[in-house]
């Protein structure tokens, strides 16, 4: 799996040939010291270039092959080979070179990009560290600040900025090897020993001890609880005060403790389910790759509210014509400043020109006659809503898909109100809509598989993560929220406070805690949500009638808040405090913690000791089992998709691998017993009820995570 070739009568060619992004299995590192011996070997090659088939050179180590038996030539001595060899080694990065890849190049003597190119060791994102010598000759190449910053986030760079920062001697716009080629030819027989990096001295930043301490604390700060982003500090450090041999020793300890760890396990599944996703499907058989996409040039986005603007950017920025629609004048206004603030940041981050031309702004729809596909995202009122549609179904091209932005309203009823119901289809972004990368995809059972593929690629393009989920009420990501949030409610009903649950939840690894979470959305989306469900009843705050609905328990503290205007951040104040409204900065609230105090002493509860343990079972056991009962009702098509909403939306731990892989890490058999236990205590929590799925998969032995599809597919039936 690679070949060699000679060139211009004395460059060896060793091309690396594994698609689609040359990652380095075993075939392919037997190839390369195989095809390196004969170029060392054979006296007619003076030097010699690395380069990748179809213009990518490499994607690094086949994660593929992590988990089961590593057979074939390992890494570091193969690029040792190659770096201590006598013959200069250019490598010629087109496409990308990544982890083990940037690391081969890193042991060839000169780097050749080409411009559109991109380098970077993600390794970190897979759980790892860049263990093919990676952290020790990163930093004497580039420095050990910036080789920090790199290592520690995975960022790609561009090939200008490779160049900037020394990683590669030269960039190219025009064909990378035969550059490549040019320079091999011109270095052959020259010295080579100020080209081994291995050899360089590692700068020492200033303040060593200082500079490590100050990196670890942000690092451990920002990692909640990922044990790799610390694991590639102890391995910077070792670089800066150790010579290249014992660093080289550390970058394999360390790898060792993490290539075992179930955080490695957790985020390579992860991995493979953001690309899994792609391959979806639905219970009436549409599929991927039986369903065609539609091109879409000219979009519009009608409501420009939060939400609006930021898919407008989002649009635009992925290269469509945007028609952006408000009725209201003085919104039309704000939002185009709006609009023209964030395209501009997010060209002057990305190094190009901002994308104003390609939005044109309307205080009507009729400039929507000609778009391919319009997304609405007014407020969310079913009855607002409609009455779009139907405009909209009078207005547009007969074949326009028309799209909705709703975060939980029946996809169905709104497709109802359309002339062609088959081309509706929901699309769920996610706050703030031209950042976060998860966009839910939500199909009725008459939106047609072309519907389906055309907003799944739409979200591609906009460089999200699309997920298709089946129409219910608040689709995969909202519906599970709501047994987790109900649990945060009972917890304090039962003696927790705000600040307990928060801690418990943000020490497994959410950015926040579901109350200050509640808090920074805003306690009255919610509301309005279980006032639509009927479920809030004004001047039931005591008696009985106040904690039951339907027969079931229920917890009317967020309404209470509501009623008080306390909607969390943007009133200055909600489950905790705020300097002022719109403050950021939570502060425990004693009127809270008094009003909780009272809140169970008009209902005669007694409060108790809850502590971490109970947090995350009741939170994240309920929340799971919804998980479950979304995969038995067809909503999602697998484990994976979960997963990834849950990850990308709402701010799961991605080395926890999403509810579902964790529920596995926990152990399936585990969770029903705790579930079990919990609902015994309280029988008036349907949410706590061990669903069938779960209790199926138990009796089935719990199978591995990536064998559920098939499994649910298989047992459907009886389900
Ligand atoms: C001792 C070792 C030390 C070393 O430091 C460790 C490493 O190098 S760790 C590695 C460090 N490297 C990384 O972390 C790089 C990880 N890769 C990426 O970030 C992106 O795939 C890349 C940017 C390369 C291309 O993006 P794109 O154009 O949007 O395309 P795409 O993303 O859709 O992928 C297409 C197909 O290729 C598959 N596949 C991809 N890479 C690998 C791989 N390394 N392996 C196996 N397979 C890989 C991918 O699953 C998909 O398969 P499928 O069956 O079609 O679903």
């Amino acid at each position: 799996m690679a070949l060699f070739t000679l060139v211009s009568g004395s460059v060896g060619v060793v091309t690396l040939q594994n698609p689609p992004v040359n990652a380095l299995s075993a075939a392919v590192r037997h190839g390369i010291v195989d095809m390196m011996d004969k170029a060392l070997s054979e006296p007619e090659v003076k030097s010699v270039v690395i380069c990748g088939q179809n213009g990518r050179f490499c994607g690094g180590a086949d994660i593929k092959e992590f988990g089961k038996n590593m057979t074939g030539p390992p890494l570091v001595p193969m690029i040792h080979r190659i770096e201590s060899g006598a013959k200069p080694v250019v490598a010629a990065i087109e496409g990308i070179a990544l982890g083990g890849g940037l690391e081969l190049a890193l042991g060839c003597h000169y780097r050749i990009a080409h411009s559109k190119a991109r380098l970077g060791l993600p390794e970190v994102h897979l759980g790892l560290l860049p263990a093919a010598g990676g952290t020790q000759r990163l930093p004497r190449l580039i420095g050990v600040p910036a080789a920090l910053e790199l290592i520690t986030t995975g960022r790609y760079v561009t090939a200008a900025e490779a160049l900037r920062l020394g990683m590669v001697d030269e960039v190219t716009d025009g064909n990378t090897v035969d550059a490549a080629v040019k320079l091999a030819l011109s270095v052959a027989g020259k010295s080579l020993d100020a080209r081994r990096i291995s050899n360089y001295p590692c700068p020492q930043p200033p303040g060593l001890d200082r500079f490590f301490e100050t990196a670890m604390q942000q690092v451990r700060q920002s990692a909640r609880g990922a044990m790799a982003p610390v694991a590639c500090v102890q391995a910077l450090r070792a670089a800066a005060s150790q010579p290249y041999g014992e660093g080289m020793q550390r970058e394999k300890e360390l790898m060792d403790t993490l290539f075992h760890s179930g955080q490695a396990r957790a985020l390579q599944y992860f991995f493979f389910a953001q690309r899994a996703v792609g391959r979806w499907s639905t219970p009436s058989g549409s599929r991927w790759d039986s369903s065609k996409p539609r091109p879409v040039h000219k979009a519009a986005v009608v409501g420009l509210g939060t939400m609006g603007r930021g898919i407008t950017v989002a649009l635009a920025q992925a290269g469509l014509s945007v028609v952006a629609v408000e009725t209201h004048e003085k919104q039309l206004m704000e939002a185009r400043q709006a609009v023209s603030g964030m395209l501009e940041r997010g060209a002057k981050r990305r190094g190009v020109a901002p994308a104003y031309g390609k939005i044109s702004y309307s205080s009507d729809l009729l400039p929507v006659a000609d778009v391919d596909l319009v997304i609405e995202a007014v407020f969310e009122d079913m009855e607002l809503k409609r009455s779009i549609f139907e405009q909209l179904s009078e207005i547009c091209k007969p074949d326009t898909f028309l799209c909705t932005n709703t975060s939980g309203l029946d996809i169905d009823r709104l497709a109802s109100h359309a002339r062609n119901p088959e081309l509706v289809v929901g699309m769920h972004f996610f706050a703030p809509a031209h950042v976060m990368k998860l966009l839910e995809v939500v199909y009725g059972p008459r939106s047609s598989p072309q519907a389906v593929a055309t907003a799944m690629l739409l979200g591609r393009k906009m460089d999200k993560v699309s997920v298709a989920v089946g129409n219910c009420p608040g689709f995969v990501g909202n519906r599970m929220l709501k047994p987790y949030l109900e649990q945060a409610f009972f917890l304090l009903e039962e003696g927790a406070t705000p600040e307990l649950v928060d801690q418990a939840l943000e020490e497994f690894g959410f950015a926040m805690g579901v109350f200050r979470m509640s808090d920074l959305s805003g306690l009255d989306v919610g509301w309005r949500v279980r006032k639509a469900d009927g479920l809030v009843v004004a001047g039931a705050s005591t008696g009985p009638s106040a904690r039951s609905r339907r027969g079931f328990r229920y917890s009317p503290l967020g309404d209470l808040l509501c009623e008080r205007g306390r909607f969390g951040q943007k009133t200055g104040s909600g489950w905790y405090r705020y300097d002022k409204p719109g403050g950021r900065v939570a502060k425990s609230d004693p009127w809270l913690h008094g009003f909780l105090e009272q809140y169970r002493a008009d209902h005669g509860l007694a409060a108790r000791r809850v502590d971490q343990q109970e947090v995350l079972e009741r939170c994240l056991y309920a929340l799971i089992n919804e998980g479950f009962r979304i995969l038995e009702d067809g909503i999602a098509a697998g484990p994976e998709d979960i997963d990834v909403i849950y990850v990308l939306g709402y701010g799961w731990p991605r080395h926890r691998g999403g509810p579902m892989f964790y529920a596995t890490t926990v152990g399936l058999s585990e969770v029903l017993e705790r579930l079990e236990h919990h609902h015994r205590a309280h029988p008036d929590v349907p949410g706590l009820q061990p669903c069938r799925l779960l209790r199926k998969l138990v009796a089935s032995g719990s199978p591995p995570v990536h064998s559920w599809r098939e499994f649910i597919k298989k047992s459907r039936s009886h389900l």
